[in-house]
């Protein structure tokens, strides 16, 4: 494995910091204590996991109370639809949106094999949800709008505080997976309309398996993982104390670095965009217009397939992703891409780079200086030309084997 490689895949996962790992080693053979213990060497563990509690609140501008630690997004994720649900048995309607991380899509899915209604609220070319379709969408029997902050694959920002007036006027509970915003988008859920909301670790240069829920006081939590109450009965199981000191202490760092390093890492991002739009003909960026994280890009490199350019750029020893991790692997194209309306040609050579606060300008100075041949040695090969491209996005839907 590469260790000197230019990583530009930290919507994937990130490195964890080494001030993250320096605080929460001692919690593996040192402080091992059972913080729910009664004797003081549980007791100081204790205190240490109501620390790490405080700084993960102070990063999303919340109270202790409503932090609970879990393994990470999927589980927040998971955790909240349902516990929305239990809590309003009288409802039985869910809306979403199409894009959507599968943590939330393939819940929603099993939801309507049981008889619930989802409604799957549909993007435009730019990414953006149309509001009015949202507040079309809302009736008395909306118990859940679960809507992302964020989009992992394109970086497009929901506008989330508009969103969450519309769901409080139909009474509905609003529940957000802000796992690609937190650490990059500053929140503070004091003057939030947001009732839950899901945070990962790994995203944020802590661990992997390890994130928080947030839930607004009073609002009624009904736990997943039930057993010996830990977390104040919403989340069961002795508490994995090493990866909650680490997410404490990375939540601490990117409050702390978030200003700064998002300045920087748009001014890369934008830099290596343009540079890229510039010296490259036919290619455009994914949701370009649209309000945008500030360390990710996702470009579409017409007539090649974005596996190949991920190949080559391997060669070079640099990362990025032709989609999200869980499904690139997969030849599936991506669902957030397709829902955006693409064309077949800008779908299957579509790239990923996402920056993190170690990005320096010469990765990007590297990735400028290498694109520009490999898309035209790949394209020198491409069996497609304009015309079969477009015949290709005509019959898009038989060859994917779409519904519609
Ligand atoms: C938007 C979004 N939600 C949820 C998840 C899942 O988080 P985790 O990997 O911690 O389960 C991810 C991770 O890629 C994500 O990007
Ligand atoms: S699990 Fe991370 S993008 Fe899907």
């Amino acid at each position: 494995m590469k260790k000197d490689c230019i990583y530009l895949d930290n919507n994937a996962t990130t490195k964890v910091d080494s001030q993250v790992v320096e605080a929460m080693l001692p919690f593996f053979s040192e402080y091992y204590g059972n913080p729910s213990s009664m004797h003081v060497f549980g007791g100081q563990v204790g205190k240490a996991v109501s620390k790490a509690r405080e700084q993960m609140a102070a990063l999303l501008g919340a109270e202790e109370s409503e932090i609970i630690f879990t393994s990470g997004g999927t589980e927040g994720d998971n955790a909240a639809i349902r516990s929305a649900l239990l809590a309003q048995p009288e409802k039985r309607h869910i809306i979403t949106s199409q894009v959507e991380h599968p943590a939330v899509l393939a819940q929603c899915k099993q939801l309507e094999s049981k008889g619930y209604t989802v409604t799957y609220l549909s993007v435009n070319r730019q990414g953006q949800l149309d509001l009015d379709e949202l507040e079309a969408s809302l009736t008395g029997n909306t118990a859940l709008v679960s809507i992302m902050y964020a989009n992992n694959e394109t970086g497009v920002v929901f506008p989330i505080e508009q969103i969450g007036l519309r769901v409080k006027s139909s009474g509905a509970l609003f529940h957000v997976d802000a796992v690609q915003a937190v650490g990059k988008i500053p929140m503070n859920m004091k003057t939030s309309t947001i009732d839950m909301l899901t945070m990962s670790g790994h995203k944020i240069h802590a661990p992997k398996g390890i994130g928080a829920l947030y839930v607004r006081r009073g609002v009624r939590f009904r736990p997943m993982v039930i057993g010996g109450g830990q977390e104040r009965g919403r989340r069961s199981g002795t508490p994995n104390v090493p990866a909650i000191i680490a997410l404490g202490q990375a939540a601490e760092l990117e409050l702390m670095h978030l200003e700064e390093a998002t300045k920087r890492e748009r001014k890369m991002r934008d830099r290596l965009e343009q540079t890229l739009i510039a010296n490259i003909p036919d290619c455009e960026i994914n949701g370009y217009g649209s309000e945008r994280l500030p360390n990710t890009t996702s470009i579409g490199f017409k007539y090649i397939e974005g596996e190949a350019i991920l190949f080559g750029l391997n060669q070079y020893g640099i990362c990025a992703s032709s989609g999200s991790a869980c499904s690139s692997g997969s030849l599936e194209p991506s669902h957030v891409l397709r829902a955006m309306g693409l064309p077949y040609t800008i779908l299957h050579g579509s790239i990923r780079f996402s920056l993190c606060r170690y990005t320096t300008d010469d990765e990007i100075d590297a990735v400028i200086a290498v694109m520009p041949g490999i898309i035209e040695r790949l394209r020198a090969l491409s069996p497609f030309t304009d015309d079969k491209a477009a015949w290709l996005q005509e019959h898009e839907q038989t060859l994917l084997g779409v519904k519609s």
